[in-house]
């Protein structure tokens, strides 16, 4: 299997307190890696450090076998197209002075596709995050916050990326909707083959969507491996405490 992302003792401090300490991982191409843990346990630092936003202290991240932080200019510029976040508000995502059309189409420039492609492009989109053609012509505000999360996940999936990072994703919705939003990331693996590194608070979440695993406390990785394993059979206290405190996917 291909290694899309990795990580390899990775640390993280701010101002003396560590955040992250000697975090590694493997993704893999077409697979999810969950990474989760309590608020505060570090993760969000991880989505940061991956999506080069932030520096880390130590250690090394590859984006398909090439040093992140290596990199400069057009090769940096191609790197972060191949890796896209999907953020826990997607009014982070969407531009609120644009229609979702132009939120998307905006995205085709900066990629410099075609512009004959456009309208094509647009309408696979929408379709691939299951929402029907005529939201083209719909405004941010008046989408509900599972539509708005759809429309961040096709700005997203627009230029084709090999990794989503998606932190906190489906938190701000309701459990219903949840489920339906998972299902639509599912469904984009399978169409896409594109490697999901799922970070979220929720054990429910990442057990219904992750193939691997990492727990994370306190900047710790306290267990990691396939997902099926680690709920099944947690080796560590921590592990136990969110498994007992777990809420059901699509159940209020
Ligand atoms: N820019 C910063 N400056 C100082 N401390 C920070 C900064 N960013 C995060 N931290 C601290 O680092 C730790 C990890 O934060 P991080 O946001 O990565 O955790 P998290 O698991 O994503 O939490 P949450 O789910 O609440 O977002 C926390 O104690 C946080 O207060």
């Amino acid at each position: 299997m291909t290694v899309v992302l990795s990580a390899h003792g990775v640390r993280k401090t701010y101002s003396g307190f560590t955040a992250l300490d000697d975090c590694s991982f493997e993704l893999h191409a077409g697979r999810t890696l969950g990474v989760v843990g309590e608020s505060g346990s570090g993760k969000s630092t991880l989505g940061r450090i991956v999506m080069r936003l932030l520096q880390p202290d130590a250690g090394t991240v590859e984006l398909g076998g090439t040093d992140l932080f290596g990199l400069r200019a057009t090769p940096l510029r191609t790197a972060r197209r191949r890796i896209q976040l999907v953020p826990q508000d997607p009014r982070h995502a969407l531009n609120p002075a644009m229609t979702v059309g132009d939120n998307l189409r905006f995205q085709f420039a900066a990629q410099r596709l075609p512009r004959a492609t456009w309208t094509a492009r647009t309408n696979e989109l929408l379709d691939q995050v299951a929402l029907t053609r005529d939201y083209v012509h719909a405004w941010p505000y008046e989408l509900s916050g599972g539509q708005a999360q759809r429309i961040a996940i096709a700005r997203a999936i627009a230029g084709r990326p090999d990794v989503l990072v998606c932190d906190e994703a489906v938190s701000a919705l309701d459990k219903s909707v949840q489920a339906q939003v998972l299902n639509t990331f599912a469904d984009l693996q399978k169409e896409m083959g594109v490697a999901l590194l799922f970070i979220s608070h929720d054990l429910a979440v990442i057990d219904h969507i992750s193939d691997d695993v990492l727990v994370l406390n306190r900047g710790i990785t306290v267990e990691s491996g396939r997902t099926r394993d680690v709920l099944g059979d947690p080796q560590d206290a921590y592990t136990r405490e969110l498994l007992a405190a777990r809420s059901v996917v699509g159940v209020p």
